[in-house]
């Protein structure tokens, strides 16, 4: 991790977008800095995906910009959701295509890029996966092969769209070593979350509603019970007191 900019990451100054002439994001100005995992946590709809979009170059701004270090390509790891179930590939074919970038269509897979491979699938815990196909995983494996094949791209960012979402706890815990890894390595991994308790734990936190930026900096700075009130227009409930003997 030597190519991206140390004092930078990315940066969005002034950033609106959305689709089809229907305006999601307002003026975000927000920093994604390198070696820490950044939350962007809010209630649905109010522009998470679509803000990890601009920053991966899928959704176009209208206004602003998405400032990225020189010559940095984000990976992009998006929902299960979004990937058909009907596609026929098994999962090592799904992590190599990760390495697709580093080489050039006709050449083939390196003795590194197997490499690479080979320890993402150890590192999200898929190496007995490698030959069934992508369709006959649940939800959580596949998400599993989905955040390898992230990983596999090496890239100094890595935008995760909700990747522990709907995961039993072992299979967020592997996924959330592996992002602390990857920001330990130097990368500004992004992820998109709705479970504060997941925000918590990353070293930097944007808060979102209704497309625009209520807060960003330290989780235990942005996620105070005003700004969650603000943003979901609910009062959390105060920690349960511990039983008395
Ligand atoms: N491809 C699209 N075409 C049109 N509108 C879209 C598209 N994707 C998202 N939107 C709209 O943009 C708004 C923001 O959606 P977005 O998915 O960015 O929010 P989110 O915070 O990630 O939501 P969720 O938590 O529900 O996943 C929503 O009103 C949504 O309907």
């Amino acid at each position: 991790m030597t190519r991206c900019d140390r004092a930078g990451g990315v940066t969005v100054h002034g950033l609106s977008a959305g689709y089809s002439g229907r305006v999601v994001l307002h003026r975000i100005t927000a920093r994604l800095p390198r070696a820490a995992v950044t939350a962007i946590v809010g209630p649905n709809g109010s522009g998470k995906s679509t803000l990890l979009g601009s920053v991966a170059g899928v959704v176009r701004p209208t206004a602003g910009s998405v400032r990225l270090p020189d010559g940095m390509r984000p990976a992009l790891v998006v929902q299960r959701s979004a990937v058909s179930d009907r596609l026929p590939i098994t999962v090592l074919e799904t992590v190599r295509m990760g390495r697709w970038a580093h080489r050039r269509l006709w050449r083939r897979l390196s003795e590194q890029d197997h490499e690479i491979v080979a320890e993402c699938l150890h590192l999200l815990g898929i190496s007995e996966l490698a030959k069934r196909r992508l369709g006959t995983l649940s939800g959580g494996q596949r998400q599993r092969v989905l955040v390898a094949q992230g990983l596999a791209q090496r890239s100094d960012i890595l935008l995760l769209d909700e990747p522990t979402t709907g995961l039993d706890g072992p299979a967020r815990d592997i996924i959330a070593g592996a992002l602390t890894d990857t920001a330990a390595r130097g990368a500004a991994v992004v992820h998109v979350t709705h479970d504060l308790a997941d925000a918590a734990r990353a070293d930097h936190c944007l808060l979102l509603s209704g497309g625009r930026l209520l807060a960003e900096g330290a989780p235990a700075e942005v996620l105070t019970d005003d700004a969650v009130e603000a943003a979901w227009g609910l009062r959390r409930k105060p920690a349960q007191a511990p039983p008395t003997a």
